[in-house]
């Protein structure tokens, strides 16, 4: 299989394909098992290892050929939400949503990492909190040295536009009473208002060209572009403050799959050629593996799993990425009907009450009694590949029902 991230994502199905994951192989007698988690109160959060560090950050130089330092650091984050039922007394104590439950990554200069995870798994907080949109509960958010929850205010505005986000819904995310111009132009116009009209007009022009729109459209209004137009025109937006990081959340998962490829790959070429940073969440990883150099997979609230996108696709190691491998399609009916998928069963917890222990242990094939009593470690397996499981490598219930029957 080729680089996933050299492939360009196709655009005639909008998918390609994905191995599926080699059956776990099972271990060689002596083969010392990785040690059970010890045991901890259920409803901890998980303090990840940072699942990357500058010495794994992609391992690249930046321009000046020196290994990149972090531009982002997230340690340990947390964001809960107080939830009071409908129709509750104003005195009935609320009850904390876990969306985020201590996740721990670093993003280098020019990387970009992408997030996958089931809807419900935090990948849109985790994004807010980034952005600073919302407020952690816990961990810290540190961007190019500087604490988020610490900047001066002055260090917040500078942050604001530095961040910048693409979200899913296009039209949803314009003014439908601005033209597009006045949208592309105003993030300018409210950091930098002494910038010349003129100057203003130059940059909408030569982004709308640069994400594929004619400039003539100028003062055309958001009803008038297609979904995958709209969403050029949010891109267009996001990038005329030059912003360091870009996140893109659910970027195509609205459009037609024919526009998905076009907008992934234009999201591609932006980041290669602007040298940024990027953070693309999807729930699809086929469509993730396609624009990111390393990939984070969250459950629940947690990273179950790290590694360049290559290695995480070629060869998963935690039981939950090999289920979300086996559920992207296979273009080909033959090798769809063959193939053996390792079965997701039952529905994503709720944040408010999740499983003690590892948080996916009500729906792996591999759970263990013990998978209950404490929080799994981040095991290191070496070239930044990190999983959250310590019986990675033991056979499933599956493969051994699948080797009984045959
Ligand atoms: N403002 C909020 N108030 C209360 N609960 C929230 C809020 N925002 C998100 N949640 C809850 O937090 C959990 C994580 O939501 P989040 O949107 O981050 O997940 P996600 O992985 O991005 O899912 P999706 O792909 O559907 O957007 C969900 O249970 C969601 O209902």
């Amino acid at each position: 299989m080729t680089d996933p991230k050299d492939d360009k994502f196709t655009e005639a199905t909008g998918r390609d394909e994905i191995a599926d994951p080699a059956p776990a192989a099972p271990p060689a007698s002596g083969t010392p098992v990785a040690t059970p988690p010890s045991p901890e109160p259920a409803g901890i959060a998980h303090k990840d290892a940072p699942v990357a560090s500058e010495a794994d950050n992609g391992g690249r130089p930046d321009r000046t050929g020196k290994l990149a330092r972090p531009i982002l650091r997230v340690e340990d984050l947390r964001v809960a939400f107080d939830i009071r039922p409908r129709g509750a007394w104003p005195w009935t104590p609320s009850k904390k949503l876990h969306a985020v439950g201590g996740i721990s990554f670093d993003l280098a200069p020019g990387e970009s990492l992408g997030v996958v995870g089931e809807s419900g798994s935090g990948k849109s907080t985790l994004a807010r909190a980034i952005v600073g949109t919302i407020a952690s509960t816990g961990g810290r958010v540190m961007f190019e040295g500087e604490d988020l929850a610490a900047m001066s205010e002055r260090q917040r505005r500078a942050h604001r536009r530095d961040v910048q986000m693409v979200f899913q819904d296009p039209l949803a995310a314009l003014n439908p009473r601005m033209t597009v111009g006045d949208i592309i132009a105003e993030p300018l116009v409210t950091h930098e208002p002494k910038t010349p009209r003129k100057e203003v007009r130059r940059r909408v022009a030569e982004l709308m060209e640069r994400v594929g729109l004619l400039p003539n459209l100028v003062n055309r209004y958001p009803h008038e572009f297609s979904g995958g137009q709209c969403q050029r025109i949010g891109i267009a937006r996001a990038l005329i403050l030059k912003p360091k990081l870009l996140i893109c959340d659910e970027p195509v998962s609205a459009l037609d799959v024919s526009v998905q490829a076009q907008v992934v790959n234009l999201l591609k070429e932006l980041q290669r050629d602007m040298g940024l940073a990027m953070i693309f969440i999807a729930h699809d990883l086929s469509v993730v593996k396609h624009v990111s150099d390393r990939i984070v997979v969250m459950y629940l609230g947690r990273v179950m799993e790290v590694a360049r996108s290559k290695a995480l696709v070629t060869n998963p190691e935690h039981p939950y990425t090999q289920a979300l491998i086996a559920s992207v399609p296979i273009p080909d009916p033959v090798l769809e009907r063959q193939r053996q998928r390792p079965v997701l069963g039952g529905e994503l917890p709720s944040p408010m009450s999740p499983p003690s222990g590892c948080v996916f242990r009500t729906r792996c094939p591999k759970a263990r009694p013990d998978c209950a009593e404490g929080l799994p470690p981040m095991l290191d397996l070496g070239n930044g590949h990190r999983v959250a499981c310590p019986y990675h490598k033991e056979p499933s219930v599956l493969d051994a029902a699948r080797r009984m029957a045959g």
